[in-house]
């Protein structure tokens, strides 16, 4: 079984860096802001699959401000120590954004290539504003400047999983944020 092998320790067993109520505690905080910097309007909430599925369905019910969600795919460009820095887009989305205002919403900002990549192709269909809301950031790791103008919390250069965020594709139902044992993988 996958969950048995070293490189998967079981969930327990990893360390919580926020737990499920500290996250439900930020998400709300985030919602309560947005409702009031978007009041009286109407935001498209644009999640980056798949991590950010589970921020987004969170945050979008966090939310009093009329809202619509949409989701964006991307090719990963690897978790390769020197990265060539390729993002290509394998999902757009499904209805226009022009004129309307958008928030991009991602589980974690690491390098910034992913986020970087997708505002520069979001601001091509011209919306009336963009702003980036993540739940995750971890400025250390830097490779392009971008910030987000919504951040629950920022992290150490640490790799983490649970709340929509995996290691190889597991642990992204897991509801606390936890730290993945750096002996477990050579990322
Ligand atoms: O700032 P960056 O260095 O670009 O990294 C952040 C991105 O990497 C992860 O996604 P990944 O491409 O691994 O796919 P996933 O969302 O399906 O897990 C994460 O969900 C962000 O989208
Ligand atoms: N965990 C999971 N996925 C990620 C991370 C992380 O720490 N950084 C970038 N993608
Ligand atoms: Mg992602």
């Amino acid at each position: 079984m996958a969950n048995s092998s070293p490189a998967f320790p079981h969930a327990s067993k990893m360390e919580v860096l926020f737990s499920k109520s500290r996250i439900a505690e930020r998400v709300r905080e985030i919602g309560a802001q947005i409702s009031a910097d978007y009041a009286g309007t109407s935001i498209v909430l644009i999640g980056v699959l798949k991590g950010a599925a589970i921020f987004l369905s969170d945050l979008a019910r966090a939310i009093e401000v009329d809202n619509t969600f949409d989701f964006v795919a991307v090719s990963s460009y690897g978790r390769a120590k020197v990265s060539s820095g390729a993002v290509k887009l394998i999902k757009d989305i499904d209805n226009s954004i022009e004129g309307k205002h958008v928030i991009l919403v991602e589980d974690i900002l690491d390098t910034g290539l992913t986020l970087s990549y997708l505002r520069g192709m979001m601001l091509q269909h011209k919306p009336a504003s963009l702003k980036i809301a993540t739940c995750l950031d971890k400025p250390e790791r830097r490779l392009v400047p971008i910030e987000a103008d919504y951040v629950g919390f920022q992290i150490p250069n640490r790799f983490v999983v649970g709340y929509g965020m995996d290691y190889a594709e597991h642990y992204r139902n897991v509801e606390d944020i936890r730290l993945f044992p750096e002996e477990a993988v050579g990322h």
